[in-house]
């Protein structure tokens, strides 16, 4: 069980500016001058052209996420709890010092900042608490002081803790409980592991944090709530487990860095300060690098042939281009499916990633193109500044020589600009299709394609 930090409520007192206003009059509190100039540095040092339509904007657009994914910093975790505690005695309350019994709001969705890279990351939390005092407090509180933590640069392990502290000072109760579920995107480093089938595309940690009649991880209080997350499969073993030191949260801690031009380290390292962080602190030493890194696989390339080293032609059979003598009854459909792509949205340089599915028509009795070739044309357009629909229309346009001339393209996504931010829509995905050639009049064969393609459970 991690120590509990003593979480100091007053800091938040000193700066505490209540920043639960509307998105209009939050944007006026902010100066967002110094990071958009970052921005537009590290843009320029991507090869991108900074007075480009579809990025022009993008510098406001970063800030702003920014500090709207850190404007926890400035609220006040003490203030929320204050004003919501009501009189309710517990069941048993004649008995004297009584705690009365768990609390539990579970399945609290949330994306908090990671530290180590910058990258926002999925949790969701499940907090409890038994109330003493005859007091308990309103339900919505225990999700509203999780996000006071939760919008700020965090690891997993300190985010419950503070939450778990914070929540301890406030309500004054018996004990306080926390459980989050964490998932971070795990990019392949297009280096080394870029082709590796078994990349796991997001990875998962299981942390806690408990207080009072929860400090001991070993305590009966703790199988109460385990009996209630049982159901969401989670329990004891998983959660209370001993992390060695070295394994690492952030799949970004366990990858090289290499050479990072110091322009870049430097513009990183101002948005973290003008943000109100301190790049020194020790856990973000390293994140200006790292998210610099981050940046640079989106770099701005547009020679296929170098990128791919010429193997366009290599790994296609040249009969599938004797379209003319082969009658369509002679040919059959041909699906490839959930290619797996990352991309980053050109308009608030956060990913969005998921699966590729090509179709296309080929000779009975030949071969289909090699999969790989696909997957590095997948790989180039997606490893670049983009929108989704200019992504699916290049993938298009790029195999359907190598194909024949008749495909369909169809890029399903999830994009963290509208899930972790702005309209915060989790769950939601977008798919997007592209056709040419004989699937852009054929009805029949669009929808006998698109019903190949596999049911996406989580993208
Ligand atoms: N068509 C399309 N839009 C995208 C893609 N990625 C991000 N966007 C959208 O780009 C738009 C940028 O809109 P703006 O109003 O300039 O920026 P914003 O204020 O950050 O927008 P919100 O996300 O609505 O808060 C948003 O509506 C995003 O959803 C994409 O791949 N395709
Ligand atoms: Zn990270």
């Amino acid at each position: 069980m991690e120590h509990l930090g003593q979480y100091d409520l007053n800091c938040d007192l000193k700066n505490g500016v209540n920043m639960c206003c509307d998105e209009e009059s939050f944007v006026k509190e902010i100066n967002t001058t110094s990071i958009e100039y970052a921005v537009k540095v590290l843009l320029m040092d991507l090869g991108e052209d900074i007075n480009r339509e579809g990025i022009i904007k993008t510098p406001h657009r970063v800030a702003k996420a920014l500090f709207e994914g850190t404007r926890g910093y400035k609220q006040s975790a003490k203030e929320i709890v204050e004003g919501a505690l009501f009189p309710e005695a517990g069941v048993d309350s004649t008995k004297v010092g009584h705690a009365g019994e768990l609390v539990i709001v579970r399945d609290l969705e949330f994306y908090s900042y990671c530290e180590s890279c910058m990258l926002p990351f999925y949790f969701k939390c499940h907090v409890g608490y038994v109330p003493s005092g005859q007091r308990v407090l309103g339900l919505s509180k225990l999700s509203r002081v999780t996000n006071v933590f939760a919008k700020r640069f965090q690891e997993p392990q300190r985010l419950a803790n503070e939450v778990c502290s914070a929540l301890h000072q406030g309500i004054e109760p018996a004990g306080v409980a926390v459980v989050l579920q964490c998932t971070h995107i795990n990019i392949p480093d297009t280096e080394s592991n870029f082709f590796d089938s078994n990349h796991k595309g997001l990875v998962e940690t299981l942390v806690s944090s408990g207080s009072g009649v929860f400090e001991n991880n070993d305590a009966d209080t703790w199988g109460d709530v385990f009996g209630l997350l049982k159901v969401r499969g989670i329990d004891k073993d998983k959660v209370h487990v001993k992390r060695s030191l070295d394994q690492h949260w952030c799949p970004s801690l366990s990858s090289k860095i290499g050479e990072i031009n110091p322009i870049m380290i430097t513009a990183v390292s101002s948005i973290l300060k003008s943000l109100g962080e301190d790049p020194i602190r020790k856990e973000l030493v390293g994140t200006p690098s790292r998210y610099a890194k981050w940046l640079m696989n989106f770099q701005y390339c547009n020679d296929i042939y170098v990128k791919l080293n010429g193997s366009l032609r290599s790994g296609v059979d040249d009969s599938l281009h004797t379209n003319g003598e082969v009658s369509f009854d002679d040919k059959e459909l041909h699906s490839d499916l959930n290619l797996p792509f990352w991309s980053q949205c050109e308009h608030h340089l956060l990913p969005f990633h998921g699966v590729v599915h090509i179709g296309y028509f080929i000779p009975k009795g030949f071969h289909p193109v090699e999969k790989s070739l696909l997957q590095s044309i997948v790989h180039f357009y997606g490893f670049k500044l983009q929108v989704q629909e200019r992504l699916t229309k290049q993938i298009a346009e790029t195999v359907s020589p190598l194909l024949g001339g008749n495909v369909i393209v169809v890029v399903e996504a999830s994009h963290t600009c509208m899930i972790s931010r702005g309209i915060e829509k989790f769950g939601s995905n977008t798919s997007t299709i592209a056709v040419l050639g004989r699937f852009s009049t054929d009805l029949a064969a669009r929808t006998s394609f698109l019903e190949s393609i596999p049911n996406a459970t989580s993208l």
